[in-house]
This record gives structure tokens, C-alpha cells and sequence, in this order.
């Protein structure tokens, strides 16, 4: 199956809470001829120079989210600035989620003091004014957090065994704050997909808006 081509390159990012289905999304679409797909870079998060700050922000996360989302930041900004290989990019997750999900609710969880969220919203603040970050579709895995839940116990990834279903629900609603009500702005148009259906039913989600996600439009 061959990709329909935008008329020019474009960038496609895949947002969801924890287990909303963004892996199985990536790997529908990798199959895909002229489709660039970019996963998180977990395991560049798991060793850093020898040290598991994924491991570290989950065993302590006051003393560690900090440290954890300034190094995602730094992952995320490498990403956004390669050069894309493709007409199309999909890349799991960007520097905007990791802002405005990931270190909005470890600041309001307590987990992350204001000053530590201060230094972070002024890398953030400047790279968005000094560095090229294009984004030109939104794709929102929309899961509910039970659903998240189940998925991620049924997967087993070593540092997530013991996440508790109330923290994908405070993830859920920064998604929501994000992504539904626009909490913070959002740098391009949201295609919102109900991530709660079984596997088959998700690959028919996926090609029902193949178009949209292609061509890298909400139409
Ligand atoms: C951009 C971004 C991704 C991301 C992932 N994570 C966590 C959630 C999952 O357990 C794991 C892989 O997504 O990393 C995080 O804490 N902060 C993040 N920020």
C-alpha cells in the first residue's frame, strides 16, 4: 500500500497516555511505503552515559522528574531537528507533550518544584522561539485510563509494572486539558481517535483515516 503524497514533507505526531495503542499505531503505518516512523527514545531515557533516569524517575519521582524531563526534552528537540528521510514523518509522542502533559502534571502533582518547572518552561520557551519544530498533525490516541491500565500490565515494561490507574487518569486529563479544552496551545490541527477498541477494530480506526493522517490534515 503506497502512501498518499502530501504536496510537500510533513510531520505527523502520535500523542496518548501510557498503553493508549501509539506503538500499534506506528507499527500499522510503518508498513507503509514513503513513511518515516519515529518510536520515543526510551532507551536512550534508560541509559544515559550508564543511568536509568526512566528507572530513577519512577523509584523517586520528586527527586528525579526534573532531571528525567530535561533529558526527554533534550531527546525530543534531537528528533524534531533531524533531517527527515521522508514525505512523511510519524513520530511517537513530541517536545509539546512532553511539556505540556508530562512536566505540567509532575508540577501539579508536587513532584516537581516551581523552580525546577521554571528552568524547564525557559529551555522550553527558548527552543520553541530559536529552533525549527514543525508539526503539521496532530494524532491523538484518545484511551481511556482503565483501558490504559490493563494494557500496560499485560505488557510488562519493567519501570511501568507498578503505575498506578490514578496516574493515567491525572495523564488522561492533561491530555484532555491539552488537547480538548487547549489548555496551551496546540501547533497544529487535533485528529482525535478513540483508542478503546480491541487490536482489529483499531487497524480499521486506522485506515478509516488514513487519508486524513497521510495527507496530514483533519479534513
Ligand atoms: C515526551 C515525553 C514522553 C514521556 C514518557 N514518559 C514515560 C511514560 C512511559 O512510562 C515511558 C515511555 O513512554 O516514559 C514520561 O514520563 N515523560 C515523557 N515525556
Amino acid at each position: 500500500m503506497t502512501a498518499l503524497h502530501p504536496s510537500r514533507s510533513i510531520t505527523v505526531a502520535i500523542e496518548g497516555n501510557i498503553g493508549s495503542g501509539k506503538t500499534t499505531f506506528l507499527d500499522h503505518f510503518s508498513k507503509t511505503k514513503g513513511i518515516e516512523v519515529i518510536q520515543e527514545p526510551v532507551d536512550m531515557w534508560r541509559n544515559v552515559r550508564g543511568h536509568n533516569t526512566l528507572a530513577l524517575m519512577y523509584s523517586d519521582p520528586k527527586r528525579w522528574s526534573f532531571a528525567f524531563q530535561s533529558y526527554v526534552q533534550l531527546t525530543m528537540l534531537d528528533i524534531h531537528t533531524r533531517k527527515q528521510k521522508s514525505l512523511i514523518r510519524m513520530m511517537e509522542r513530541s517536545i509539546y507533550s512532553a511539556k505540556y502533559c508530562f512536566v505540567e502534571n509532575m508540577h501539579e502533582s508536587g513532584n516537581m518544584t516551581d523552580a525546577e518547572y521554571v528552568v524547564l518552561t525557559e529551555w522550553f520557551d527558548w527552543i520553541l522561539a530559536n529552533q525549527k519544530v514543525q508539526i503539521d498533525l496532530i494524532v491523538y490516541l484518545k484511551t481511556s485510563p482503565e483501558v490504559c491500565h490493563q494494557r500496560i500490565k499485560q505488557r510488562c515494561r519493567e519501570e511501568e509494572k507498578a503505575i498506578p490507574l490514578d496516574y493515567l487518569q491525572a495523564l488522561h486529563s492533561a491530555h484532555e486539558d491539552w488537547l480538548t479544552h487547549k489548555k496551551f496551545p496546540t501547533p497544529a490541527p487535533v485528529l482525535v481517535l478513540n483508542g478503546d477498541h480491541n487490536l482489529s477494530d483499531m487497524y480499521s480506526v486506522f485506515e478509516k483515516n488514513r487519508h486524513k493522517i497521510l495527507l496530514g490534515q483533519n479534513l
